[in-house]
């Protein structure tokens, strides 16, 4: 049962709508949230997952505004998040309304309206739900620079980075003001998923609101028109800004976006975002942002507006002096040459020729094109992919590679070898052959790591920081 106070209790009453009731908000607050999952389509396509999960008891109820989102019930208890298949990147536990700013972002875009040089933002990422969402929908073309500024929750953004085998992605740490001026007028796309008060999220911290008070959101909301601010500045003319949050206050959700209107004028446009979906309109303010209060679609209390930047605005600060140590430099012909053909000789993967593989000591990475032209205008955590470190003999693969790059070459592992090659052990082969040496393993045709395949065994080689205590199996 969720604890609301009194404060909180009127200040929605004089917030909601007047055709929705606070007998219906309290009560579905109240309710547990369906749960809901994203189909990682860098990885399989959703038919092939549904028929894959099917079998295992899922039942799929579609998500109306999310091509890739399914409500999910489950006829065998299990736990999710120590699945295989979640474990390997096929999907994302994602609450259903936070699937709606990325939609909303690339509401008109075309396949092909992303292409190598596309260049998106998402100004506060972690844990990474919509970062990983987003670079789904670019087929992890162009680049994605995810942002985030507190240290520790870089960390987990970089580990769903990796396991959704994200590849276009750079990662920076910075308290996101910075962008209007590091990258002033910059990106096609930028998403704002701004830090708030967090208010929709009762359904799933029933004491969110127990101490709720409305003056301490005033610090928030400070920060959020500095955020908006700032992302405006960062976006090219022409470019669509995502503003939102799981606030349900007005002062941090339509007063955010008025605020940016009346410092950039006529630059911004609102975007109407009622047909958006089949039956949009009913969470639509009269500006037409989406104001998702938890009983319209049985889901989280979400915000979400978007902005078209119509003309270039003035800097507001002088752009920085670039940065000159860079510890990469572009791997030279020869070197190319050698660990394309160890990709193709070994696990039989083409490296893509849309990106640019560099070196840093013994290190090879593999960098999205389109960030060259940032480099040394602002510090980047991590750009793109770690591919493999220089041995004396050859190289070794990295995981993060594997996970992100195709191979048709596989051997595919049984629920159990796959449980125990989680848990870090040796996988026993019924007979002896002729070793093979480096080998992906996978499961349900999509890879698990890397394997050093013996003859009479596949010796583990999962990263240590991946192995697992617990493995949940469907038992059928
Ligand atoms: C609503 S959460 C983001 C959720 C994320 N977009 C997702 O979908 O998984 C807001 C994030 O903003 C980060 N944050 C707070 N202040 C920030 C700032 N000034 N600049 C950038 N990020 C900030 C928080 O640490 C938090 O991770």
């Amino acid at each position: 049962m969720a604890h609301f106070n009194q404060n909180f209790l009127d200040s929605i009453e004089r917030e909601l709508p007047d055709h929705l009731s606070m007998e219906d908000f309290i009560a579905y607050s109240n309710q547990p949230l369906r749960l809901s999952i994203r189909v990682n389509t860098l990885k399989i396509s959703v038919t092939d997952f549904i028929e894959l999960m099917t079998p295992k008891g899922w039942q799929f109820d579609p998500i109306p505004w999310c091509a890739e989102g399914f409500w999910v019930s489950n006829s065998v208890e299990i736990q999710l998040g120590n699945s295989i298949e979640h474990l390997q990147g096929l999907f994302y536990i994602q609450e259903a309304s936070s699937m709606l700013p990325p939609t909303a972002l690339f509401e008109t875009a075309s396949q092909c309206d992303i292409h190598a040089d596309t260049r998106v933002l998402d100004m506060a990422s972690a844990p990474g739900s919509k970062t990983t969402q987003i670079a789904s929908l670019m087929e992890n073309k162009g680049l994605l620079v995810a942002n985030e500024y507190s240290a520790s929750r870089v960390k987990v953004l970089h580990a769903n980075i990796a396991r959704m085998g994200v590849s276009n992605c750079a990662l920076t740490h910075f308290d996101a003001r910075v962008f209007g001026e590091y990258l002033f007028e910059t990106f096609d796309a930028i998403l704002l998923d701004a830090p708030c008060s967090g208010e929709g999220t009762i359904r799933k911290d029933p004491d969110a609101l127990k101490n709720w008070d409305n003056n301490e959101n005033k610090g928030i909301v400070a920060t959020q028109k500095a955020l908006i601010e700032s992302a405006f500045l960062a976006l090219k003319p022409g470019g669509s800004l995502v503003y939102s949050t799981c606030a349900l206050s007005r002062q941090e959700n339509q007063d955010v976006c008025h605020h940016l209107k009346s410092v950039f004028n006529d630059a911004v446009e609102f975007m109407p975002l009622s047909g958006l979906f089949p039956h949009a309109d009913k969470a639509c303010t009269e500006e037409g942002f989406l104001h998702v209060w938890p009983q319209i679609y049985d889901s989280e209390g979400f915000f979400v507006a978007k902005i078209h930047k119509l003309a270039s605005v003035e800097r507001q600060q002088e752009e920085p002096r670039k940065q000159k140590n860079f510890p990469f430099t572009p791997a030279k012909a020869k070197q190319v040459a050698e660990l394309s053909e160890y990709f193709k000789a070994t696990f039989n993967i083409d490296l893509p020729s849309d990106a640019q593989i560099m070196q840093r000591d013994l290190e090879f990475w593999l960098f999205p094109n389109a960030v060259q032209p940032l480099i040394g205008k602002m510090r980047f955590q991590r750009i793109g992919i770690k591919l493999a470190d220089t041995l004396k003999k050859g190289y070794k693969v990295r995981h993060e590679a594997i996970l992100a790059l195709h191979s048709p070459t596989q051997i595919e592992l049984t629920d159990e070898q796959a449980k125990a090659f989680l848990m870090g052990r040796d996988i026993s082969l019924a007979e002896k052959v002729k070793p093979q040496g480096e080998v992906i393993v996978s499961y349900a045709n999509n890879p698990l790591g890397v394997a050093k395949h013996l003859g009479n065994k596949l010796k583990n080689n999962l990263p240590r920081e991946l192995v697992k205590d617990k493995i949940a199996l469907y038992e059928l």
